[in-house]
């Protein structure tokens, strides 16, 4: 397989054809009504989408009615509604899309061997009489007409050949030859589109499209094949939405060729920062989720959790992004800290959030974060700011500080909370308290083992960062000899806080004694 065009020719305009309000649509549970379809079809038009195939006008009378409201808001686009080769299916689809601008039926029937035999008991002749009756027809009520051999990746060459050239000669413009089950390959279609292109005599009268289901993953690299075997258009859903396992995704097949325009040598109309925009609102508006991982508009697209890529995004952006966020919609690269960064990445979050760590610093702050990252799931802003707080208040001399802690509460029981603390360098002290509350234990023990016996004038515990696994940040006033000293403390259980915020207003005391 080769490219289609030589690096050196101006890149090709591929036409990107929007199924998503039609094959979309037929993903089980992802209907949408009126409104709905006339928001997305807003955004596509938006977007620069070249046709939006905004239904299936004989499916229902909603879906008639949509394709119609459709034909009559968007301006720009060419809106296109689907039909069988059938009469009242072609003259629905003709009626339905009358008020647009540009119109276009496109009319279908399955030419594959088993489709003939076992769907439609049809015999190939039936087939092509039927193919070029049905474009007829379409063509008297529409100059655009697209038509569709179903199942043109399993249909056998020699018959393929014959309904594409029976088809242009009925008044096809548009032959679109549909991998409907998701069963060929890149290298297979490829082939498949040189030969239609090399062997029927009229193929020039028409664009040729494709249009790709993902059953085994390759919707989008079967439909990049197609292009260079010669494609003009490329049928796609916001999302890769559609019938079973999907359709080639639209942002996916836009970006390929933006990105890879040395490759393709392929450009489309898409306005790029409208891919993340419209993926919300069809994910909204059908319900259907993206996956975090999915490429180009999943939330974890251009996320980097791990510390040897942050740094090496910090120092060049390219080292790890072959696309720019800004470029999809996306307002920024996402540096997500979690347990697996590094450093760089958490003295640039600090740095960011207006705190200027000195190496010292970043030392300290570097072994919490580690340890509560091995407790939470990812470290938000929250828990960065709480930590750093901690470390610039808790930057006197660390006296007393703290080695395990347990408690023992429940329902009609004493708490009872036990606290082992380091003095110096290793001397370790462990105390058992009760108290009226695990905190309220936790105070008396480190008041026992310290021997600084404090009155505590103000007690907060704040959540640094929404969910269940947020951290807690003490923040904590007591009076010692007429003075008023502060104490922080920030862990995800709120007793290891409370001790923390205690040891750090203590050691404040001892320090300030020692002077
Ligand atoms: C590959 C695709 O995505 S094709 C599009 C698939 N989308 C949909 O089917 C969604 C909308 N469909 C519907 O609402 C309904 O199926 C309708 C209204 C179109 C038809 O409903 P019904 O008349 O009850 O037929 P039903 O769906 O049971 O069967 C389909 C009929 O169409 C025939 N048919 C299928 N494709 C074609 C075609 N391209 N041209 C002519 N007839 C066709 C079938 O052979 C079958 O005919 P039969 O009843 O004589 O055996
Ligand atoms: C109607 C046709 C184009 C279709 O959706 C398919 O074959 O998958
Ligand atoms: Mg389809």
């Amino acid at each position: 397989m080769t490219t289609s065009s030589q690096p050196h020719e101006s890149p090709r305009m591929i036409r990107i054809f929007d199924t998503t309000l039609r094959d979309g649509e037929q993903s089980p549970g992802a209907s949408m009504n009126l409104a709905e379809k006339l928001e997305v079809a807003s955004l596509l038009d938006e977007m620069g989408v070249d046709i939006i195939e905004a239904g299936f006008p004989i499916a229902s009378p909603g879906d008639f009615e949509s394709v119609k409201k459709v034909a009559e808001t968007i301006q720009r686009s060419t809106i296109c509604g689907l039909a069988r080769c059938s009469d009242k299916d072609i003259d629905a689809a003709a009626e339905a899309v009358k008020p647009a601008k540009q119109g276009r039926i496109h009319v279908f029937l399955a030419t594959s061997a088993i489709h003939r035999e076992f769907k439609l008991r049809m015999t190939p002749d039936e087939i092509v009489q039927r193919a070029i009756a049905g474009v007829k027809r379409a063509r008297n009520l529409c100059d655009d007409i697209e038509f569709s051999p179903e199942d043109a990746c399993r249909t056998e060459d020699d018959f393929l050949c014959r309904v594409v050239e029976a088809a242009i000669d009925a008044g096809a413009t548009t032959i679109n030859m549909p991998d409907t089950v998701g069963y060929t390959t890149p290298n297979e279609i490829f082939d498949r589109f040189s030969m239609v292109r090399n062997r029927v005599p009229n193929i020039d009268k028409a664009i040729l499209s494709t249009h790709c289901h993902n059953d085994l993953g390759m919707a989008v690299a079967n439909s990049m094949a197609a292009v260079a075997a010669g494609a003009g258009q490329i049928e796609c859903t916001i999302n890769g939405i559609g019938e079973r396992a999907g359709n080639a995704a639209l942002e996916e097949i836009v970006m390929a060729m933006k990105t890879r325009q040395d490759f393709f040598n392929c450009t489309t109309a898409i306005d790029t920062q409208r891919l993340v925009p419209a993926s919300r609102l069809v994910s909204k508006t059908t319900g259907i989720q993206v996956q975090r991982n999915k490429a180009i508009v999943g939330r974890n697209a251009f996320a980097h959790e791990s510390g040897i890529h942050q740094d090496g995004m910090l120092k060049e952006r390219s080292t790890y992004e072959i696309m720019s966020p800004e470029d999809v919609g996306f307002s920024k690269t996402d540096l997500v800290l979690g347990k697996h960064s590094g450093r760089a990445a958490l003295a640039d979050r600090a740095k960011t959030l207006g705190f200027s760590l000195s190496p010292e610093q970043l030392v300290t702050v570097f072994e919490q974060f580690k340890i509560l990252a091995d407790k939470k799931k990812e470290i938000y802003d929250g828990d960065i700011i709480a930590l750093v707080q901690q470390q610039i208040s808790g930057s006197v001399e660390q006296e007393w500080a703290l080695i395990d802690y347990t408690v023992t509460s429940g329902k009609n029981r004493t708490p009872v909370v036990e606290v082992t603390l380091k003095h110096g360098d290793d001397e370790k002290t462990q105390r058992v308290e009760q108290g009226d509350g695990p905190i309220d234990a936790a105070f008396w023990a480190v008041e026992k083992i310290t021997g600084i016996e404090v009155v505590c004038k103000d007690f907060r515990v704040r959540s640094a960062t929404l969910g269940r696994d947020a951290i807690g940040e003490v923040n904590l006033e007591v009076e010692y000899k007429g003075k008023t000293y502060r104490g922080i403390g920030v862990s995800t259980d709120s007793v290891e806080s409370t001790i923390l915020a205690m040891l750090n207003a203590i050691n404040r005391i001892i320090s300030e004694k020692r002077e």
